[in-house]
């Protein structure tokens, strides 16, 4: 399971066509892709499925492992590796219950969330946010790269993936306090130069 190099994006993020988005990232080297279609002018119902399915494809053909953030329903719908679930989702137990075999990621931004997850049944954990975020509305505030070396600390063969204010500046921090990879939106989505912007990821 190669975290290194983690896009997370839906067409709300996108300022041109979210296939195309996926494809320069995917041609320039990222390992994993998570479809997160939420917020503010997102898709639903079939025109999400349907998006769903295009950038499963582009996955598919580039090898990068393929996420749903959240939507229980499309995990075999679009034939996904995995899952990831924050603490306000389903429970891990039960995601865990339905998908013995998939992927599951699950985010833990503070020692009392840690405490009341079953970390044990997840596959890789989601730091955040380590910086501020303008793409999360409901985003915890900024816990740094401490919570990455407290984390590893405490879970020292869970992969781990730092997420939230990441760029191409300060991704080699959050690498460098122990993190398995980093976990990015905007960089990528609003970045001038796809290729050039995820290789210095
Ligand atoms: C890799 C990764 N880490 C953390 C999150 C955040 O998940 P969550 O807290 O459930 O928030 P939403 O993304 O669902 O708004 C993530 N999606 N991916
Ligand atoms: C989806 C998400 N989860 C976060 C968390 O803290 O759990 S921060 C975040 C948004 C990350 O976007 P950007 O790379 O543009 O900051
Ligand atoms: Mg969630």
């Amino acid at each position: 399971m190669n975290l290194r190099k983690y896009f997370i994006m839906g067409s709300q993020n996108c300022n041109y066509t979210p296939e195309d988005v996926l494809e320069k990232a995917a041609q320039a080297g990222i390992t994993a892709f998570q479809f997160r279609e939420k917020g503010e002018g997102s898709l639903t119902g079939q025109d999400k499925l349907a998006l769903g399915r295009r950038l499963r494809d582009i996955c598919t053909r580039y090898n990068v492992l393929f996420f749903v953030n959240d939507d229980i329903d499309l995990v075999e719908r679009l034939g996904a590796d995995g899952i990831h679930v924050g603490q306000d989702d389903m429970r891990l137990k039960e995601v865990r219950k339905m998908f013995p075999d998939k992927i599951i990621g699950l985010s833990v931004s503070s020692q009392t969330e840690v405490e009341n997850s079953s970390i044990e049944l997840a596959d890789y954990l989601g730091a955040g946010s380590v910086f501020a975020t303008s793409s999360k509305d409901d985003a915890e505030q900024a816990v740094g790269t401490k919570w990455i070396k407290t984390l590893k600390r405490q879970f020292p063969d869970m992969p781990i993936v730092g997420i939230g204010g990441i760029t191409e500046k300060n991704a080699a921090s959050v690498i460098n306090a122990g993190a398995d990879g980093v976990a990015v939106i905007s960089a990528i989505t609003k970045a001038d130069n796809v290729e050039v912007t995820v290789q210095n990821l």
